[in-house]
């Protein structure tokens, strides 16, 4: 992704949407059945993988580490493993492109043995703050530098004899939990993660459903993660369930779009990726939940979208982790409910690929929306439509913003451009002929 050229894209409002949002397997899933694939011992067969450039990014790194990956057709992926303490010392630079999860898991995964890499990645991530991987990495007695500022490249050289780690993680996230965890594995004893909020635990789950012996308790610090260290991770069957984040674009296009009724299947209900669903159902979205059931270990159910008359409504902070990927396609839908929907706790939004806050506060706000913000708060002044026809949005490499502001433009009163959708292609490379055969007029 690091040289993609610019590709400008435009939306405008047409026709109701119908029809079924087949949406792509979940991204964070798929790096995860990846890194474990490679870390177990045998050939690890995946399904439903995300073709999407961050996990091919991955996929690639693994190949590097001594893996060896193979696509044997559309989503369907073998690992074969090298066993936990197993990687070999990459020849070249580890590129992880665009994705904060591939390089940060990738860290941990490497830190525990002893070989050397240098990690870098596209414009974007090189902007990224690594000192939250590379800080805990260090407690195991890796050896790590860093461009100043704590930014990439990042040379990791991975500790020979690692001591186990108990660690607090200072802000919420599922990429510094799973990169602690990632290099618990091949250091001896209980490592340790507490966190304040629950953030999503699909490291957990694949953890444990590798063969590790991993426990989660609540208590009064948080959640406490501890992982036994130097189990032998078995090769598994992965179903990668579809991915909630990408439906949030189809659901919240249908929502806005009059008349319009889509059927989504297969999204997440895994309470740790939930937020956006709750906060819809509070908003008075008309959302029907079908056929609840259990695929790849994740509770999944089909989710029939009609188009809604929307209310603001206040999102709590404490839902923050939970939807952290979905408020810059809330904050589209706002625009188009009465009154003012309040997004609190939600600063780590300004460390993604771009600083979500600024860039959906500017675009929206050129595309005659009201925005305010604070450092760690968004606040979006509905009217209930967006007039549009402002100038290029600026995506500055991030493909939630531009798939955002594409979904904005199906229900404006003009058309919404923005000034690249390359990065579309890093989470849902599909995203332009599954919205078209939606009756999506973009592209
Ligand atoms: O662990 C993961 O797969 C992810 C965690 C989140 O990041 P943070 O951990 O930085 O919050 C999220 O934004 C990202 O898209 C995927
Ligand atoms: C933040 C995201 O991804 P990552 O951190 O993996 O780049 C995202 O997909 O919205």
């Amino acid at each position: 992704m690091s040289h993609a050229a610019a590709k400008p894209m435009s939306s405008r409002p047409g026709k109701p949407l119908s029809g079924t949002a087949s949406v792509p397997g979940d991204k964070s899933i798929s790096h995860r059945a990846l890194i474990l694939g490679a870390l177990a011992v045998g050939r690890t067969h995946i399904t439903g993988l995300l073709e999407g450039q961050d996990v091919l990014d991955t996929g690639k790194a693994m190949q590097a580490f001594g893996a060896t990956v193979e696509r044997l057709g559309p989503g369907e992926w073998t690992v074969d493993g090298v066993g936990v303490g197993g990687f070999a010392e990459p020849a070249g630079v580890i590129d992880c492109g665009n994705s904060g999860t591939g390089v940060r898991l990738i860290m941990g995964a490497m830190a525990t043995t002893p070989i050397t890499a240098t990690f870098t990645g596209d414009a974007s991530l090189s902007k990224r703050p690594m000192r939250r991987i590379t800080d805990p990495l260090a407690l195991f007695g890796a050896d790590i530098t860093a461009r100043e500022g704590g930014l990439l490249p990042v040379t990791i050289k991975g500790v020979q004899d690692p001591v186990p780690v108990r660690y607090a993680t200072p802000v919420a996230s599922a990429q510094i939990k799973s990169a602690v965890l990632l290099a618990g594995l091949n250091a001896p004893g209980q490592t340790v993660v507490i966190e304040k909020e629950p953030t999503r635990d699909h490291s957990e789950r694949m953890l444990a459903g590798f063969g590790a012996t991993i426990t989660t308790k609540t208590t009064d610090e948080g959640r406490v993660i501890t992982l036994t260290g130097q189990p032998e991770l078995r090769a598994q069957t992965v179903a990668v369930p579809r991915d909630p984040s990408s439906a949030a674009f189809p659901v919240a296009a249908a929502l806005i779009v009059p008349g319009s009724e889509i059927r989504v299947p297969g999204i997440s209900r895994n309470p740790t990726r939930d937020g956006l669903y709750v906060t819809l159902a509070e908003m008075g979205a008309d959302l029907t939940w079908e056929n609840d059931r259990e695929e790849g270990g994740e509770p999944v159910a089909d989710l029939i979208v009609r188009h809604s008359a929307l209310k603001g409504v206040q999102v709590p902070a404490d839902r923050a982790a939970s939807m952290i990927d979905e408020f810059p396609v809330l904050s589209v839908i706002a625009a188009m409910a009465e009154g003012d929907t309040v997004m609190n706790g939600v600063a780590e939004l300004r460390v993604k690929e771009s600083d979500r806050i600024d860039a959906m506060a500017k675009g929206l706000r050129a595309n005659g929306v009201e925005v305010d913000e604070t450092r760690d708060s968004m606040t979006v002044h509905g009217q209930g439509r967006i007039p549009g026809g402002g100038v290029p949005v600026a995506t500055h490499l991030d493909h939630r913003i531009a798939m955002s502001f594409l979904v904005a433009g199906l229900a404006a009163d003009a058309e919404i451009t923005v000034d690249d959708g390359a990065a579309i292609a890093t989470s849902f490379p599909d995203f332009v002929p599954l919205m078209t055969g939606l009756g999506a007029d973009l592209g």
